[in-house]
């Protein structure tokens, strides 16, 4: 086979699955996450996927550059780069984030990134590599994952409760993590916090750390914290967590907070590219970078990020918010080829229902809180064309076409403003 597999089509299609009402700072999840399924095609017949956001602008973002994309070299991934830069000139960058708010990172390398992943699956299927092998080898066989907590209500308000039930206070955590360790095996615990005030929260995790004592424990209120605040719970949780994921906004305020407490701070809010490196790493801000593929620009971006942070002594973890499987085989693919990497990464997998995805059932499975890392070429999962055509009409059917957890949680409760403390 030549070694120039030139892209000749792109096909983007948003699909929704079943999420649970999973609060956080910003409000609440609505009953349906929205992603997009990326499929780039070659002129020698090879398919590549890729996985990203669902929010109305990015799918517009990710259509536009797929066009730009025909005729490029699944192995020229700076020219991939070029042609979706080239897509992007005279857009405003506004929209799409895809997180309601939460995380603000660059456009260019939001669009950038699902097409890497899908060409490296190209290449990965014309060599017979596994993506990890592309990337520089695994230096792992197997990824761990931590449980991802989240304060919850039993059900979407309206909707049938579901198998998680009500979670809002040190009963309702506990409860909800000792089933996702005896589902998932989970040897590492992150609460999603900032929805409570924040010593209900320390009181939370305190509950957690004496129900699960071998569990490091993490604790993320999404910056919904003043520098005061962060730097009274985080001393008051001296020896209980293993990280403090951002607990207040901007580098600044983290670096003021990072000076006064005595675990490391982590963050996927205020180091969201390379731009913003020296800044947190000069300031001593935060000791440990969440990297995710989808907002850093790709794998090899995010294979580069880990060894700026190592050479800086700035430990690595891997941020998650609602996928599919094409996604979790990426990040799964990254970690094994990231030997900087020493925390259990972030997922929200147990969160979707095991039914609904877009990938064949089966590639991907947790044991012991880890997942195997594939061995068959290219991300090693394949595209079920029913499961996608599913998740495609679902899409069409529940009518969402953003992420707005702050909108969802207005409808319920009026009155409801972004709290802080
Ligand atoms: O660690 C984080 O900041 C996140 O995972 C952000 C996500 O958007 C999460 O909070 C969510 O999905 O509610
Ligand atoms: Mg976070």
């Amino acid at each position: 086979m030549s070694a120039h597999h030139r892209i000749s089509e792109v096909t983007i299609t948003p699909v929704a699955f079943r999420d649970p009402p999973l609060l956080n700072n910003v409000g609440v999840h609505e009953p349906f996450a929205i992603r997009s399924i990326v499929q780039v095609r070659t002129d020698q017949g090879l398919i590549g996927l890729g996985e990203s956001y669902g929010d109305r602008a990015h799918l517009a973002r990710l259509r536009r550059a797929g066009e730009h994309l025909v005729g490029t070299d699944v192995w020229d991934l700076h020219a991939v780069e070029r042609a979706v830069l080239t897509s992007l000139e005279g857009d405003d960058g506004s929209g799409g984030g895809g997180m309601s708010g939460m995380v603000a990172a660059g456009v260019s390398n939001r669009v950038f990134s699902p097409f890497e992943v899908a060409c490296l699956d190209v290449q990965g299927h014309e060599t017979g590599l596994p993506v990890s092998a592309l990337l520089g080898g695994a230096v792992r066989d197997r990824v761990d994952y931590s449980a991802y907590l989240f304060y919850k209500w039993a059900a979407h308000p309206g909707g049938d409760p579901d198998r998680w039930g009500e979670a809002l206070d040190p009963d309702g955590l506990v409860a909800q993590a000792r089933r996702m360790i005896e589902e998932y095996g989970f040897s590492a615990i992150k609460l999603k916090g900032g929805v409570l005030p924040p010593d209900e929260e320390a009181e939370g995790i305190r509950a957690l750390a004496e129900a699960f004592p071998d569990h490091p424990l993490r604790l993320d209120p999404n910056a919904a914290w003043s520098v005061e605040t962060s730097v009274r719970i985080g001393r008051s949780l001296d020896g209980v967590l293993e990280y403090l994921e951002d607990p207040t906004p901007g580098i600044p305020g983290m670096a003021a907070v990072a000076e006064q407490v005595p675990m490391p701070l982590a963050t996927n809010m205020c180091v969201v590219e390379m731009g913003h490196v020296a800044p947190a790493f000069r300031s001593d801000a935060v000791q440990v970078v969440l990297s995710d593929h989808h907002f850093w620009g790709g794998l090899r971006r995010s294979a580069l990020l880990a060894g700026i942070c190592a050479t800086f002594g700035v430990g690595l973890s891997m941020h998650s918010n609602s996928h599919l499987g094409i996604s979790l085989a990426a990040m799964t693919h990254l970690a094994a080829a990231t030997p900087e990497l020493t925390y259990a990464c972030d997922t929200h997998w147990p969160w979707k229902e095991e039914t609904e995805d877009v990938v064949k059932p089966g590639a991907l499975t947790f044991e012991k809180g880890a997942v195997a890392v594939p061995t068959t070429p290219g991300l090693g999962v394949e595209l079920d064309a029913d499961r996608l055509g599913a998740l495609h009409e679902q899409y069409l059917s529940c009518g969402l076409t953003e992420r707005d957890d702050t909108g969802y949680m207005r409808r319920i409760r009026p009155d409801f403003t972004v709290p802080s403390w």
